[in-house]
């Protein structure tokens, strides 16, 4: 039996998530892969950290985080590593990067996976900062230092779309890129239209856990943004910035509005457009009115769609349907079974 070993960084909603499927598929992984997945390490924000490098008892961790809001000062394995800390000095093979995003930055996910690589650790991450920021640094740096890096999850939650790329659409050339990336906008639209106060859609949305830290990452069209320089960055090699797309959130979209277009059969989508125009990629976030009854109108809720036009395999549309965080749980799993695959 071999053993992969785990630093997280970050255990709030998506690090939880993940954490409960790594435990359920332990004993199958053990069985159909010869491979043992331990998690050595984990930070949070505030809520301090739990280190041990013969392996945590995960399910102890998230007990303690959802019943007493930290780790317990009591746990053996508790300590006052920071993140930076554990990566630099924690024993294991993949860093997995599920801090906060920070739009403007991109940092400091993207120190964190840097100072992994440089470590020759393997990286997955959960947080668009890094890929909308620094992609083609980082990706040069696994290639220099010879390690894996995944970042499944930060589009789409667990819906394969960079793995399609990699691995069933290649040699195909994406030429545009579009979509509903944000649930939060999503959801906020819709709730509004059935007559819903603002700040009890916003509430609702963060116990359903999809809102971002700082709500107006989605509310202005930020987190959209970073989700389709992300896209575009990988799968068109747009080499881009968030602050470089053109965009406009929903803040000041009035429930007015919402009900003309809605009188008018359509309704409004927060829409993500990435296009190849003169050997440049431009990118656009714009709330958009959509045709009642359309695909896109369809997407509704948590929902989000992707549509990829490429040269040999034409227009392709993914739906990823009424996701919660499982999802983006199993984003972060698949890409640690990649690394599990391809390990060498
Ligand atoms: N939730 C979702 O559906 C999805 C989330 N993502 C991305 O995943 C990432 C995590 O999201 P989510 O789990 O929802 O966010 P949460 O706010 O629920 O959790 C963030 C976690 O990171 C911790 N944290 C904050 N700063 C640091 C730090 N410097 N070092 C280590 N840990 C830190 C927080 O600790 P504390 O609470 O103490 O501050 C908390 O444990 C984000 O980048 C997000 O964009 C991607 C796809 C879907
Ligand atoms: N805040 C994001 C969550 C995942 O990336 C969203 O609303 O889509």
């Amino acid at each position: 039996m071999r053993t992969l070993k785990l630093a997280l960084l970050g255990f709030g909603n998506a690090g939880r998530a993940f954490a409960k499927i790594l435990e359920d598929k332990r004993p199958a992984i053990r069985e159909t892969m010869g491979w043992d997945i331990l998690v050595t390490g984990i930070t949070t924000g505030s809520r301090g950290s739990l280190y041990a490098a013969e392996g945590l008892d995960l399910q102890k961790a998230w007990s303690e985080l959802e019943e007493k809001g930290h780790f317990e000062q009591s746990n053996r394995a508790y300590s006052t590593m920071t993140s930076l800390e554990l990566v630099e000095t924690g024993e294991y093979d993949v860093i997995v990067e599920m801090t906060p995003l920070n739009i403007f930055t991109g940092e400091p996910a993207s120190e964190h996976l840097r100072k992994a690589m440089e470590r020759k650790k393997h990286a997955v991450t959960a947080n668009k900062g890094p890929i909308a920021w620094h992609y083609k640094e980082l990706k040069a740096l696994a290639e220099k230092q010879g390690v894996q890096f995944y970042y499944e999850t930060t589009v789409m939650d667990g819906t394969p779309i960079f793995n399609l790329k990699d691995e069933t659409l290649r040699f195909c050339q994406v030429t545009e890129v579009s979509g509903i990336l944000n649930t939060t906008t999503n959801f906020v639209l819709e709730e509004l239209a059935k007559g819903k106060a603002y700040e009890d859609v916003l509430q609702e949305g963060k116990k359903l856990g999809f809102v971002e830290a700082d709500p107006s990452m989605d509310i202005e069209g930020w987190d959209a943004a970073a989700k389709v320089t992300a896209l575009l960055n990988v799968l068109m090699e747009a080499d881009i910035t968030p602050d470089q797309v053109e965009r406009t959130g929903i803040e000041h979209i009035t429930i007015e509005d919402i009900k003309a277009a809605e009188e008018n059969g359509k309704v409004i989508k927060l829409l993500c457009q990435g296009t190849l125009e003169a050997g440049q990629v431009k990118a656009s976030v714009q709330p958009t009115l959509v045709e009642k009854g359309s695909l896109l109108a369809a997407v509704e809720g948590t929902s989000s769609v992707v549509q990829i036009t490429t040269d040999l395999m034409g227009k392709l549309t993914i739906i990823e349907h009424d996701p919660d965080l499982v999802q983006t749980g199993y984003g972060v799993f698949s890409d640690v079974l990649r690394v599990v695959k391809n390990f060498v």
